[in-house]
């Protein structure tokens, strides 16, 4: 099981978004993130992942939720899901070109699949725990719970 975290910043009516260059889910819109390296915790992980990914800060991480990825190209995931505070200004970086959308315009269409069922518990502090089933990319079924 392969783990790592995804990091969600919301202000006022907008969230920043990364465009993915390289690597799992290139070419596509995600919160910032990546891998757990060892010895670290997934909080520790996510403040390394903001200043790799868009050479900025965050603080106040939140937990929120927890998501397995079952047989994504044949991998499992558990990706930790946090929301957090900016500090500083995002700047592009080898991994990925950071943009603020407004909330009503969310590029689910250009994100993974699975993104659309949960993100919206992330913009309204909602916690929740979910499992996604998939065939390569694809996602075939999947189980959310949620609770306040
Ligand atoms: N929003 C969302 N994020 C996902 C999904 N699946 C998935 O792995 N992620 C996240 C977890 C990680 O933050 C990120 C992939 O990790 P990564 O960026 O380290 O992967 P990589 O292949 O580039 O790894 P590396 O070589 O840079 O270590 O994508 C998904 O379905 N939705």
């Amino acid at each position: 099981m392969i783990e790592a975290v995804v990091v969600h910043i919301v202000q006022g009516n907008k969230i920043l978004l990364h465009y993915k260059k390289r690597g799992h889910g290139a070419g596509k819109w995600n919160g910032l993130g990546g891998k757990i390296e060892n010895g670290e915790n997934p909080e520790e992980c996510a403040k390394r992942e903001a200043k790799e990914e868009m050479h900025a800060d965050i603080t106040n991480l939140k937990k929120i939720g927890i998501i397995k990825f079952y047989d994504v190209n044949n991998e499992d995931w558990t990706v930790y899901v946090f929301r957090a505070e900016l500090l500083g200004e995002p700047e592009e970086s080898e991994e990925s070109i950071p943009k603020w959308f407004f909330l009503r315009d969310i590029p689910y269409e250009n994100m993974w699949e699975d993104d659309k069922y949960w993100l919206p518990l992330v913009i309204n502090n909602i916690n929740f725990s979910a499992e996604f089933w998939f065939e390569g990319e694809n996602m075939k079924k999947f189980k959310i719970e949620a609770w306040k």
